[in-house]
């Protein structure tokens, strides 16, 4: 269990986390979202005490980074994955880091074989592609067998084949009852690995749910219907509070009702329906959504200033 209370990080005037509340559960993984300078990095760190919280606190299992005894057996990170000596070779790496931190070595070729590196265990890792960059990465937040787990970015750079492994270790981690906690820009990887979502913008707590919540709050979470009499249901799924949309054609997508409220309506109003479906946002519209306001960094529209003067 990770538990963040009142973590606050200010630089100088600027407050780059703010008093997030928020407990990380093991057993799931739990996304961890939010725009470019939203404060993501940052918090990871002060959770594994690389930078000291201006105000609050990051507990692991109840205690600050700096009381853990043997820190890797408790929880173990990636951060960045460049962060090994180019002259050093993946089991001079891990050896090391089992030795200083009170690791039996045989995890070495242990963690060498889950992450498939153990045909390149003896090369120097400068050469490394990105890919096995990550791969070493990982090796060293698994070496210590660790119930938490905390990963930065760790689909970043990889090819599906990678992207797909790094999903299904996260998922088996959590399913063996760990505390998985991840970051990610990538929405529909996300989408397919997280349980549960925690999203920050400029520092702030934005969302703290499931991830099937977050996609059921979105207002792009929708009712499709296709009738041929799609003013008359129109009208009256107006009347009971929905709001409707008419793409053309037979089609309407109703927000702000259930299916079953949408099915009785017709019923009620007589109307013949040829389709009634549910037509859920994808994680990134509701992510979009959720952070217009927090993009700190964010891009003109192309095109937006030509219709400026239209
Ligand atoms: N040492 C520092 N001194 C001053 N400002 C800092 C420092 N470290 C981070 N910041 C600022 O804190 C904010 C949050 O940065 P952080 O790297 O935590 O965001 P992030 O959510 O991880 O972003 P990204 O998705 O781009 O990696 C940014 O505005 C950054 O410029």
């Amino acid at each position: 269990m990770i538990s963040l209370r009142n973590l606050t990080k200010r630089y100088g005037d600027k407050t780059v986390v703010g008093d997030l509340c928020v407990e990380i559960a093991p057993g799931k993984v739990t996304g961890f979202l939010g725009p470019n300078g939203a404060g993501k990095s940052t918090t990871m760190r002060m959770i594994l005490g690389l930078d000291r919280p201006t105000a609050g606190q990051a507990l692991i299992d109840g205690h600050r980074y700096a009381e853990l005894r043997h820190p890797l057996r408790r929880v173990g990170a990636l951060l960045d994955a460049k962060a090994v000596h180019p002259g050093r070779t993946p089991r001079s790496h891990l050896k090391a880091m089992a030795r200083s931190n009170g690791i039996p070595v045989r995890r070495v070729a242990e963690v060498l074989e889950q992450v498939g590196l153990t045909e390149v265990a003896d090369r120097r890792s400068g050469k490394f592609s990105l890919g096995m960059g990550q791969r070493l990465g990982i090796a060293g937040a698994l070496l210590g067998d660790p119930h938490i787990l905390m990963f930065d970015e760790p689909v970043n750079g990889l090819d599906p084949d990678g992207v797909r492994w790094i999903r299904d270790l996260m998922r088996s981690l959590a399913a063996e009852g760990r505390t998985v906690f991840v970051s990610s820009h990538l929405m529909s990887e996300m989408q397919a690995t997280a349980d549960q979502l925690v999203v920050i913008g400029r520092g702030r707590l934005i969302a703290d749910a499931p991830v099937a919540e977050v996609i059921e709050r979105s207002s792009l979470t929708a009712v499709r219907v296709r009738t041929p009499q799609p003013a008359e249901l129109e009208g009256r799924l107006l009347a009971a509070g929905m709001r409707v949309e008419r793409p053309g054609g037979e089609e309407l997508l109703v927000t702000g009702g259930t299916l079953e409220r949408v099915g009785a309506a017709a019923h009620e109003a007589g109307v013949q329906l040829h389709e009634l479906s549910p037509r859920a946002a994808s994680l990134e519209e509701a992510y979009m959504e959720l952070t217009a306001s927090a993009v700190e960094y964010a891009a003109p529209v192309p095109g937006a200033d030509d219709k400026a003067g239209v």
